[in-house]
């Protein structure tokens, strides 16, 4: 908790911008809850299988387009604005891969480039956010959730979109204030730590189900680890929207400011997720996406350590990390098998998000239907073997004696 010497909570976006009025406090260590459960059975008495997550999903790239330089970032450079026919088909391909989620993300300050601007009022948009709307409706139309992630944004910014999508995400990255100054973020102001926890507590008053996460090995400290992911339990006491935390490593790319620097280590990764696990509420799944894990075994310690989310998985390349090709998920399922977690299907809102407080009538019944579908399902069927059905075909299966 992030509380003043009197007792009282801290503001914490002034915090940031005001260090010297920071205080922290203790942590929370609350064990490793699973997000539900599997059951088996053995001998006479069937036994709790802890459930692993993931979601089917595909992006969508509005434009890469970016007011920002982040130094590990090859994502950012200029390009036009997807048409709407664009995304339509995207969506249909979506579909017919099987997806349930639409990750649509872009570069920040589309509003602040003329081309974008013009780009906008030539198809009839007001702005950014009533073209990411008519895209939104579009992917609703093939029965795709979608889940936003186009940075820092407004409450009311968030009010808009909340109608159209199941829930919305932005990496806090980290609340250090030295990264400013150094590679990963001094081309980067709206990574201000300030402006970031600005945007989770803009989200938590629109009552958005929300995913944040830190980026990890971009020169942050562990005691900045720390901070940030007390910022983050801190929000979720207020607001209650935290749906999951990713905990990202950082991967160097070629022709960016941080080319030559090394992503973290395994062991540092499984300390990050063991800490996260202390500082988070039980009910805040950590999401570590298994792209960028390459090695089975490493990817066990992190599910060790408490990982129970594996994230999108797409039949199409990751937009931030081309290279990082994922496995079927059914192979996903296969490992977890051996180590004794069953892998289960999600939407992009978790289930304790799927109510009319979290989501907006035009959302709610699509999102309840399809996780009765998910539900029919049950989980993923294991097929280790290489040459393990792709994304398109994986099938799903009800595990032994579930209840
Ligand atoms: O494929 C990716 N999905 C990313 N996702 C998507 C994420 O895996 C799922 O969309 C959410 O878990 C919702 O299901 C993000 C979502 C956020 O809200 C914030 C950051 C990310 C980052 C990535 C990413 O780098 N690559
Ligand atoms: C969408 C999210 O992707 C993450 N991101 C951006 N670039 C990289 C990289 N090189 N390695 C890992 N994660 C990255 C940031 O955390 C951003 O918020
Ligand atoms: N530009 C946004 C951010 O950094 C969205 C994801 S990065 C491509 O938060
Ligand atoms: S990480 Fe996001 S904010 Fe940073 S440069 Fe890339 S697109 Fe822009």
């Amino acid at each position: 908790m992030v509380r003043h010497a009197n007792g009282r909570m801290v503001d914490l976006v002034s915090a940031y911008a005001r260090p010297e009025k920071m205080q922290r406090g203790g942590s929370q260590p609350t064990g490793l809850e699973g997000t539900g459960a599997g059951w088996e059975a053995s001998g006479s008495e069937p036994h709790r299988l802890e459930v692993v997550t993931c979601s089917h999903s595909l992006t969508f790239i509005p434009t890469y387009s970016c007011l920002f330089a982040c130094g590990y970032c090859a994502f950012a450079r200029p390009t036009p604005l997807a048409s709407l026919e664009e995304a339509a088909s995207c969506f249909v391909r979506g579909k017919q891969a099987g997806c349930h989620e639409v990750l649509i993300m872009s570069g920040e300050g589309v509003m602040v480039f003329p081309r974008l601007r013009a780009t906008l009022a030539a198809w009839g948009f007001r702005d950014y956010h009533d073209y990411l709307a008519a895209v939104c409706r579009l992917a609703l139309e093939q029965g795709l959730l979608p889940h936003i992630n186009i940075g820092n944004q407004t409450e009311e910014e968030f009010r808009r979109l909340r109608p159209v999508c199941v829930s919305m995400g932005m990496m806090l990255e980290t609340t250090s204030r030295e990264l400013l100054r150094q590679p990963a973020h001094q081309h980067a102001p709206g990574k201000a730590p300030h402006l970031r926890l600005a945007t989770l507590a803009a989200a938590g008053r629109a009552q958005v189900p929300f995913t944040t996460g830190l980026l990890i090995g971009i020169g942050e400290t562990p005691a900045d680890r720390e901070a940030s992911l007390e910022a983050i339990a801190e929000l979720h006491h207020q607001y209650g929207h935290i749906q999951e935390v990713i905990l990202q490593p950082f991967v160097p790319h070629p022709g960016t400011a941080m080319a030559d620097w090394t992503g973290p280590d395994v062991p540092t990764l499984a300390a990050v997720v063991r800490l996260a696990r202390a500082i988070l509420p039980s009910d805040v799944v950590i999401q570590i996406p298994p792209n960028l894990v390459p090695e089975a075994a490493d990817r066990r310690e992190l599910v060790l350590a408490g990982a129970r989310d594996l994230g999108g998985i797409s039949p199409e390349p990751d937009q931030i990390n081309p290279d990082a090709p994922w496995l079927a998920p059914a192979r996903y399922a296969a490992e977890l098998a051996a180590w004794g977690f069953v892998l289960r299907p999600r939407l992009a809102v978790y289930p304790r998000f799927q109510t009319r407080a979290w989501l907006d009538t035009a959302v709610y019944d699509l999102v309840r239907s399809k996780q009765a579908e998910l539900d029919a399902l049950g989980a993923i069927a294991p097929v280790p073997a290489v040459g393990a059905p792709g994304f398109q075909t994986c099938r799903t299966h009800t595990p032994r004696a579930r209840r």
